[in-house]
């Protein structure tokens, strides 16, 4: 019998990359100049893995997912999805951005999740509304379907974005530091949710910090970046790692590692 997508992912085997980056160099031209903001990064992707992009500010991290979205064209290498080289932004590839103000103002919760499936999938709107509940409960939203989004808390905007998003069955979850702007309590609590959803569903997710603890946290594989421009040091394997390990002695000397990996020496956070 094969093995769920996500033990495979786990169990380390080399697995047919669903998401691939070779030699992906980013540039922004500015009246200055042009500004290399990625060079030459490559990685892989595999079905059910959550792969952490992680270095220091400015190393270029939100602009590889801003390609990998189809918002930001690459200056040399490719982005290929499934095989397919990526050309512009698509519903296989769906972004949950740190901002609380991800959602229409003027739709409830509900609609808001629905929306999309009924202008991009062509749903029919009941269908797409009972998709939408359904993701809703997921993230724990059941009791705020018909609220509009001022009537929430920061947590609660970003549970009802990550809902959108699962809504929709990306092939890819992007994530660009979601939980950034929320209180430490809050973030936990959502970075456990976070990973509740991926056991259920099997998620794909590349996700954005700079944050250590929850990159070992939230990812099934690390990939460090360097400062500007954003090159690769080396990516390590942190499968092994979730919720119950933090606090413990393997925890501390893991993110140690990846810390003396990122600026040369053990120490703190970044
Ligand atoms: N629109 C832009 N125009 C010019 N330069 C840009 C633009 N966006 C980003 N950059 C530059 O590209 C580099 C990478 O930026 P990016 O935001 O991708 O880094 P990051 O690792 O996500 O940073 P942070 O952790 O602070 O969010 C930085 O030097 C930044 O100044």
């Amino acid at each position: 019998m094969l093995a769920p997508v996500s033990e495979v992912a786990r169990s380390g085997q080399a697995a047919i990359p669903l998401f691939e980056a070779r030699g992906l160099t980013l540039d922004y031209v500015t009246e200055r100049g042009t500004v290399r903001a990625v060079d030459a990064v490559d990685f892989t992707i595999a079905e059910g893995e959550r792969l952490v992009l992680l270095g220091p500010s400015g190393c270029g991290k939100s602009s590889i997912l801003k390609a990998v979205a189809g918002f930001l064209e690459p200056s040399a290498g490719s982005l290929s999805l499934r095989g397919s080289a990526i050309r512009g932004p698509g519903p296989d590839r769906l972004v949950v951005f740190q901002e609380f103000d991800q959602l229409l103002p003027w739709k409830t919760v509900l609609d808001n999740v629905a929306f999309p499936l009924v202008a991009t999938r062509r749903m029919k709107k009941a269908e797409a509304r009972e998709i939408a509940a359904d993701a809703l409960r997921r993230v724990g939203l059941e009791r705020a379907l018909d609220s509009y989004p001022h009537t929430l808390s920061g947590g609660m905007k970003q549970r009802a974005a990550i809902a959108r998003a699962l809504a929709a069955s990306p092939d890819v979850l992007l994530m660009d530091e979601p939980f950034a702007a929320l209180d430490a309590l809050t973030r936990l609590q959502m970075q456990r949710d976070l990973m509740d959803i991926a056991r259920e569903t099997g998620l794909t997710l590349l996700f954005v910090t700079h944050d250590i603890d929850e990159a070992v946290l939230i990812g099934t594989r690390l990939h460090l970046l360097s400062a500007h421009p954003g090159r690769t040091i080396t990516t390590l394997d942190v499968s092994a790692f979730d919720m119950r390990d933090l606090g413990t002695a393997a925890f501390e000397t893991v993110t140690r590692k990846v810390h003396a990996a990122l600026f040369g020496k053990a120490g703190g956070q970044s």
